[in-house]
């Protein structure tokens, strides 16, 4: 559907979300980073659909996917097809800061690794999404994931940015509606169905970063 300035409408599909992380992994089990990039595209449009307050997250999150974005299009973008090779080649050319911020501020090994830590965050989300009742609030199961993975890393000043805009999520009916599936127990199934996937992901990514000591690039 167009909007008034007659750009098309962006709308969540959770079935969207899961054919590109199914579509994620090669058959040796390299994650392709355009399908990883277009699954966190996916997740942005459901994450602006709950407003404004919701922003500065969207932001970042836009902003590190552009940055991935610029190394697939660019001119060593053959390097980037797998997070198995965007690693190797940017370590075999000391392109990442290791230690402290240097010269590569915007490596594709920095820059994913915070998407990575988010997808953590997804994954202990989504998963008490699946198995919450009709009375669970969606604020308590996202500020118990957030606090369990991705909070660890923030500095107060986010965490408590964070903590306000989990206060105004939606109820879980609602939210559960805007992921365009159908009932919830419509939903509850293809969540069960896209976990595994998204599990699967960020365990090849994190023993990944794990062997070449880059978990906590700065
Ligand atoms: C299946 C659909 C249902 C769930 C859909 C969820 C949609 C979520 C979409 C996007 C999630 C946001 C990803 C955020 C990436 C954050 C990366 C990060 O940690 N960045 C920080 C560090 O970056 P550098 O400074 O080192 O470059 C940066 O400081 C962060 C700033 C923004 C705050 C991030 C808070 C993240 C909260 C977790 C997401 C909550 C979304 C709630 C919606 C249900």
């Amino acid at each position: 559907m167009a909007d008034s300035e007659g750009s098309v409408e962006q709308k969540f599909s959770l079935q969207e979300v899961l054919d590109t992380f199914k579509l994620c992994l090669s058959e040796n089990k390299e994650v392709y980073l355009q399908h990883y990039v277009a699954g966190w595209r996916g997740l942005v449009k459901f994450l602006n659909s709950l407003g404004s307050v919701f922003g500065f997250i969207s932001k970042d999150a836009v902003n590190k996917i552009q940055v991935l974005v610029s190394h697939l299009n660019g001119e060593n973008g053959s390097q980037y097809v797998t997070v198995q090779s965007m690693v190797k080649y940017e370590l075999d050319n000391e392109l990442v800061d290791l230690t402290k911020r240097g010269g590569h501020p915007e490596s594709g090994c920095r820059t994913l690794l915070r998407l990575h830590r988010a997808l953590r965050w997804l994954e202990l989300f989504l998963e008490r999404l699946r198995t919450s009742t009709e009375d669970s609030k969606t604020s308590v199961m996202c500020a118990d994931a957030y606090n369990e993975s991705l909070a660890q890393h923030h500095p107060w000043v986010v965490r408590k940015a964070a903590g306000v805009a989990f206060c105004v999520l939606p109820g879980r009916q609602a939210f559960l509606e805007v992921m365009n599936v159908g009932p919830p127990e419509q939903v509850v199934a293809m969540l069960g169905e896209a976990l595994p996937l998204i599990s699967e992901v960020y365990q090849i990514t994190e023993e990944l970063y794990s062997q070449h000591n880059l978990l906590d690039l700065p």
